[in-house]
């Protein structure tokens, strides 16, 4: 839906991942280099897990049938380690110490807690009954040989990785990651450490952009800093084509000052504009195109509007390139005002907030008081964004709301 000739933020989403075919190519990584990236391929399991069965608790080996009317007398006659076992068989009223994860012997058929034994020497008085099976994990509970248990278009996580471990797979194919050029443009900008005059600042956006491409499972090229003329601004851009960039950045220039360039220099080099301004506060004036077959997104300069417009739209870019199929879920989640809100415009706007635990199930989001989006100072205390819709009505202390929290 247009709002003032501008495109919704959904809307403006939508058609940056329209563009976004993944690609598949797969490289092999190690586990310690998987996370956050995206399996290329279905993987199933080298391995039955577990590979016999397994004691779930620290006890006793018994034969169920021994305990159905207490009190009895059990015959200790071993023990099952977890990496060894017992290589008899427990027959009638006898029984095996066992550990937590370690074989059960032949012929016992439940585990009987310690807590719920009396033992001395080889004589053990249970003091419960035990159902059979009871805390005893079958042969394969948790997967069997040849199954798939990832599938391809996995975003890795840590349980994702530690799975694919413990299928016995030592390295794990992968999308390649997105190549994401990064371009600040700006007289004004200098590199962190440098000895600045009163008329310059510190080129922190891209920091922050390389930050969530790397997150999103993206690979971040740093081009540096271009310098306010059209000629240094196309020469980045070139540069992000013979980097072999699928997606280039560019920060800063996208408003409408005169030296605001990046818009006019991405057309000159060949982009075919998708759209220029997006209805939302902060963040407007995001540019978006194609160069060839690399995407385009130009972000405002401002470092909160470059902070949050890469979280809402490269990140999903990243991650829809890399083949993530989950790219396209959102990670809104519900929260409560802790102060009142003014109705909103026609903008969708992103305030900035903390987060507090509260009674309720719900964290409390509470807005700060300035919201100007070249507020670093703030952003670097904020936990969430609480994100208002177009004409949103106002809104008190204790209402729902929705946030997306600080990456
Ligand atoms: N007449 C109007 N003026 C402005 C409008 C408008 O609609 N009409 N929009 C405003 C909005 S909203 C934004 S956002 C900014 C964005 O403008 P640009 O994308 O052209 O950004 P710049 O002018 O280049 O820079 C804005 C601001 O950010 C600082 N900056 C730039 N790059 C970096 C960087 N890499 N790291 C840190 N800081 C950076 C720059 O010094 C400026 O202070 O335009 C409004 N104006
Ligand atoms: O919309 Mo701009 O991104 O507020 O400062």
């Amino acid at each position: 839906m247009k709002r003032e000739g501008l495109l919704s933020v959904a809307e403006a989403r939508e058609r940056i991942l329209a563009g976004a075919a993944p690609f598949h190519p797969a490289e092999s990584v190690g586990l310690t280099q998987a996370l956050h990236r995206i399996l290329a391929s279905d993987l199933s399991a080298n391995l039955t897990q577990p590979p016999c069965a397994v004691s779930a608790m620290d006890g006793y080996a018994v034969r169920s049938a021994d305990l159905a009317s207490l009190p009895a007398r059990l015959k200790l006659v071993g023990e099952s380690a977890a990496g060894h076992g017992f290589d008899g068989r427990v027959g009638p009223l006898e029984t095996v110490r066992i550990f937590t994860g370690a074989p059960v012997p032949d012929g016992a058929d439940a585990i009987l807690m310690q807590e719920y034994a009396s033992a001395e020497d080889a004589d053990v008085a249970p003091l419960r009954t035990v159902a059979r099976g009871q805390f005893v994990r079958a042969r394969g509970l948790d997967f069997t040989k040849g199954e798939v248990l990832l599938r391809a278009g996995t975003r890795l996580g840590p349980s994702q990785i530690a799975l694919a471990a413990a299928m016995n797979h030592p390295k794990i194919p992968v999308t390649r990651r997105p190549r994401v050029a990064i371009l600040a443009t700006g007289d004004e900008l200098e590199p962190p450490g440098t000895e600045l005059s009163s008329r310059q600042i510190i080129a922190c956006n891209s920091f922050a952009v390389a930050a969530i491409v790397a997150t999103a499972g993206g690979e971040p090229i740093d081009l540096g800093i271009a310098r306010d003329e059209a000629g240094a601004v196309e020469a980045g851009i070139r540069a992000a084509r013979d980097a072999g960039a699928d997606v280039l950045v560019t920060l800063g220039g996208a408003s409408v000052g005169d030296h605001d360039l990046v818009k006019k220099a991405l057309a000159s080099e060949g982009m075919a504009l998708d759209f220029w301004r997006v209805a939302m506060r902060p963040g407007k004036p995001l540019i978006h195109g194609r160069l060839g077959s690399m995407a385009i997104l130009g972000l405002p300069g401002n470092p909160v509007s470059a902070i949050i417009t890469s979280m809402l739209f490269l990140a999903p870019l990243v991650r829809a390139l890399a083949g993530d199929a989950k790219a396209r879920i959102g990670q809104c989640e519900p929260a409560v005002l802790g102060a009142f809100v003014r109705a909103n415009d026609s903008r969708e706007d992103y305030l900035r907030g903390s987060l507090a635990v509260s009674a309720d199930a719900l964290p409390v989001a509470t807005p700060f008081e300035a919201q100007d989006s070249s507020l670093m100072g703030l952003l670097g205390r904020a936990d969430c964004l609480i994100i208002r819709p177009p004409f949103a009505l106002e809104a008190a202390a204790g209402e729902h709301c929705q946030i997306l929290r600080a990456p």
